[in-house]
């Protein structure tokens, strides 16, 4: 285990932070939440047909003892969650609709979060990224002057560890959004205590290429500078010039990154996806994430790919956001 993640762990010592698994169905939510339910660190809030869990518990060998379960079909509460959705919603759904809305965990999950009943989310091992953090955006939303949620990996490999966006949520991104990312993403890695050195990526370094995707890095880079001036930030590199020191100097000898990056803004949503999967299945690196940046709530979603361990880390990162929420 980690450094890092031990430290995780001891700043969660019996502070059991109620966390809600939508998708408690799954045999590596309900594994993960069993072990974390024999933990201070989370209090496992568990949604799903209770009949399903019972006989997925039984076929597991798990021991549901100490999860509080909620099932949506029974759930006492879901009528008060329903009309605190509709006042949510301003006019967008009606009360029948959000009482069916509601039959959907990651909705009945989120409301949860939003109500306070809980104080974070972790879903995304089956349901598909839209599906996952659509709840999040139309309820949680985001914090006072952040315009859009993105989603970061932390990558880690023994004691390294990077923070990769967005390679989650925004399919498009102009220079201004990109350097919201990459804000958000220095704020993120603060929050997990890492000093953040921010590259901002591209497929050229110091205008190698001229071109429009290289222009938008530019001055990305440029409006996050001035935004978090007393952040090392740089851009637009190649990932060699802003990880490899001996690339850096060839290439951008007066980076002040000098090649030693620890947070990487990648230009596109294809470029993030695709480049993080590739450092975990072929570079060996755990990704913890996506998690969720600049929403006034933690909800983080997963990888349909994940593993059980995947899971239970990524409840102590958004432990973790929920304690430390209030000074982001
Ligand atoms: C994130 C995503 C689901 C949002 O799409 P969508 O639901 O069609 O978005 P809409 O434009 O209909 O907006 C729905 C709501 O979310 C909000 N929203 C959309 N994108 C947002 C963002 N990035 N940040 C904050 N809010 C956002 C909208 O403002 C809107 O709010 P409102 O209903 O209160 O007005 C979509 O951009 C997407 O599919 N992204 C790719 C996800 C993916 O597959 N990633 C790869 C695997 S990790
Ligand atoms: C983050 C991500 O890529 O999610 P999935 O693998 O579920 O599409």
């Amino acid at each position: 285990m980690s450094q890092f993640l031990e430290n995780l762990k001891s700043n969660l010592e019996d502070r059991n932070i109620e966390i809600v698994f939508p998708e408690g169905t799954d045999p590596r939510i309900l594994t993960a939440a069993v072990e974390l339910a024999e933990t201070t660190y989370v209090r496992p809030i568990v949604l799903g047909d209770e009949s399903g869990i019972k006989a997925l518990a039984e076929k597991e060998g798990l021991d549901i003892s100490k999860l509080e379960m909620i099932d949506p079909a029974t759930y006492e509460d879901k009528q008060v969650l329903a009309d605190e959705f509709v006042k949510r919603r301003k006019g967008k759904v009606t009360s029948d609709q959000a009482l069916e809305i509601l039959n959907d965990v990651n909705y009945l999950g989120t409301m949860l979060v939003y109500t306070g009943r809980a104080q974070g989310l972790v879903s995304g091992a089956v349901h598909s990224t839209p599906d996952t953090v659509r709840p999040a955006l139309q309820i949680i939303k985001t914090k006072p002057g952040v315009t859009r949620t993105s989603g970061v990996f932390f990558m880690l490999r023994g004691d390294e560890l990077y923070v990769m966006g967005d390679c989650a949520i925004n399919p498009e991104l102009n220079a201004e959004e990109m350097a919201e990312v990459a804000v958000e993403a220095a704020k993120t890695a603060k929050s997990f205590k890492m000093d953040p050195r921010v590259a901002l990526l591209s497929f050229s370094t110091r205008g190698s290429a001229k071109t429009e995707e290289t222009e938008k890095v530019k001055l990305a880079t440029q409006y996050a500078k001035e935004k978090l001036p007393e952040v090392p930030i740089d851009g637009e590199l190649q990932f060699d010039a802003a990880f490899v020191p001996g690339v850096a100097e060839k290439k951008a000898p007066d980076s002040e990154l000098k090649g030693r990056a620890n947070v990487f803004i990648f230009p596109s949503l294809e470029a993030g996806n695709i480049g993080y999967k590739i450092a975990q299945r072929l570079g060996g690196f755990e990704a913890y994430g996506p998690i969720l940046q600049g929403l006034n709530q933690p909800v983080n979603d997963l990888s349909r790919g994940c593993s059980k361990d995947e899971v239970f880390n990524l409840a102590l990162f958004t432990a973790t956001q929920a304690l430390t929420q209030d000074d982001a």
